[in-house]
């Protein structure tokens, strides 16, 4: 899988190639980046790529000329790969959202910064616009960062244990199974003994019906979500199983 980063801090990205689960997913070729800085398709002597802001107000806004060569050049290398602009504005990710952005070839991510883009890039040359959560950040790059962390994690190979990544909180809809490891017993609070028992049956019983609870207790709203899905899975199968009659 490949990610393209257009942003005007290619350094900040440094972090992604030195230590854990994306820096190994890069050094063996699972995934790729590639930085593009917009300064770069910036022309004439002082390469400006931000600018005031028509009407006025406060701040700068990213010049639509430097962007739309970047993304243009990020397009010509990675053909494959759709553009999508991190911005407050944009659709709320969420587990099954990255799951379908890791099921994509690539990504060209369009990192902002000062007050946005101009928003003729919006009309001409971004495919999608997400949003991380309802707060706003100095920047994109960030947002991308978590972007590319969420959506490499589930490449194959990417994790050392495959069934780890699927067992993770939201991944079943659920919120994860709370976890224990040595020693037994820590300042009189005890492992759960059904998780000494090697009785993987039960083991599986006892996070599943933890899960459900916690998420019961936390989360009624992934619950909700979920039973609706399931429903109209449920429904559909039905419907097919009619028509199929
Ligand atoms: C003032 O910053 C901006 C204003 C407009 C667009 C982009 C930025 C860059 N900042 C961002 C970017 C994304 C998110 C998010 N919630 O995904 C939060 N902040």
């Amino acid at each position: 899988m490949r990610f393209d980063v257009i942003t005007l801090f290619p350094e900040q990205f440094r972090i992604l190639s030195r230590e854990g689960v994306v820096a190994r997913a890069l050094s063996r070729g699972i995934a790729e980046l590639r930085l593009w800085n917009p300064r770069d398709f910036a022309p004439g002597p002082h390469r400006r790529v931000d600018d005031r802001p028509y009407g006025g107000g406060p701040g700068m806004v990213m010049l639509f000329e430097p962007l739309a060569a970047a993304i243009a050049a990020a397009r010509a290398a990675s053909p494959k790969s759709q553009v999508a602009y991190l911005s407050p504005q944009g659709t709320r990710l969420d587990q099954d959202a990255i799951n379908d952005i890791a099921a994509k070839p690539g990504w060209i991510l369009l990192a902002g910064r000062y007050e946005g883009i101009d928003e003729r890039l919006l009309e001409r040359c971004i495919d999608q616009e997400w949003s991380i959560g309802d707060y706003v950040l100095s920047g994109g790059e960030l947002p991308a960062m978590v972007v590319m962390d969420a959506a490499i994690r589930l490449l194959p190979g990417a994790l050392g244990h495959e069934r780890s990544a699927y067992e993770d909180s939201h991944m079943s809809g659920l919120l994860d199974c709370p976890h224990f490891s040595r020693p037994e017993e820590i300042d009189g609070l005890r492992v759960p003994k059904v998780l000494l028992s090697g009785d993987h049956g039960a083991i599986a019983r006892w996070r599943r019906q933890q899960a459900l609870g916690r998420t019961w207790l936390k989360r009624p709203d992934l619950l909700a979500k979920m039973t609706l899905d399931q429903a109209t899975t449920l429904d559909q199968a039905t419907t097919l199983d009619q028509e199929a009659r």
